[in-house]
């Protein structure tokens, strides 16, 4: 079962910042709550390290249990650990590093300088297994409490970019991708039948750049012209907007 997307418009940038993290951390105090840990899935890009900074600077912060946060992301970057374009090395620098996270729980993508070298595929597969070893019996992915997503001007979500062959890549989790249209060109990504894995699903988006993708995606558009359009939550999807992002919508 899907959920229909719900759109709420932030005034500014900053405020669509702050008024996510506050979402995101009753979010993860709520699925501890429910079960002692949960599943986050970060996303990179102008969104995805600006809703971090605000959790860091949240006096709330602390209402979360982070030993007991499983962290994820929806794709990267395929660059050594540390380079300053890896999603992970911006997540780190915004909020990661400053919290009691259990390492074990932080689940990299392997990198050039990982255990396969250069070998894209290779380092999917490793992510793909990870990935299932936190699932349940028979499942690719654990079922992930908060998917966070940013949207590009093209409307690509994670490393799937509407019409390039690899979004449409099936039955495993995670994906290499290569030629992405955005630098730099070799990637992983979660799949879109991994993205389908989440009980909330949130879209974070802001800047004028990106408000003809948000109109069309919310309109439901195809997979040729928009991939966020191609991913729900389970119990929730919102597109949470500054107010220059929703201005094409209706
Ligand atoms: O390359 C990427 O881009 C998207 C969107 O980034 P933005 O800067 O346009 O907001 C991001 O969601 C994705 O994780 C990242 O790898």
């Amino acid at each position: 079962m899907t959920s229909a997307p719900v759109v709420l418009v932030h005034a500014t940038k900053q405020l669509l910042s702050d008024a996510s993290a506050a979402r995101l951390v009753t979010a993860l105090v709520d699925a501890q709550a429910a079960k002692g840990q949960a599943h986050l899935v970060l996303t990179g890009g102008s969104m995805g390290s600006a809703i971090l900074a605000s959790v860091a600077a949240s006096g709330a912060r602390d209402a979360v249990d982070w030993s007991q946060v499983h962290v994820w992301w929806g794709d990267e970057r395929f660059l050594p650990a540390g380079d300053p374009e890896r999603n992970e090395t911006q997540n780190r620098e915004a909020l990661l590093d400053a919290i009691p996270l259990d390492p074990a729980k932080v689940h990299s993508v392997p990198g050039p300088d990982g255990p396969d070298g250069d070998d894209v595929a290779a380092a999917a597969r490793r992510y793909a297994d990870e990935l299932a070893a936190a699932a349940g019996a028979g499942e690719e992915s654990p079922v992930f409490d908060v998917l966070l997503l940013g949207v590009g001007p093209d409307g690509h979500v994670a490393s799937l970019f509407p019409g390039h062959p690899d979004q449409l890549v099936a039955g495993v989790a995670a994906a290499p991708v290569h030629d992405s249209p955005k630098p730099p060109p070799t990637r992983v990504t979660l799949t879109f039948e991994a993205l389908a894995r989440a009980e909330r699903t949130w879209f974070l988006v802001a800047g004028a750049d990106k408000a003809h993708a948000v109109k069309v995606s919310v309109a439901g558009a195809g997979p040729e012209e928009s991939s966020a359009a191609q991913v729900k939550g389970r119990q929730e999807t919102l597109w949470l907007l500054d107010a220059d992002a929703a201005s094409e919508l209706g």
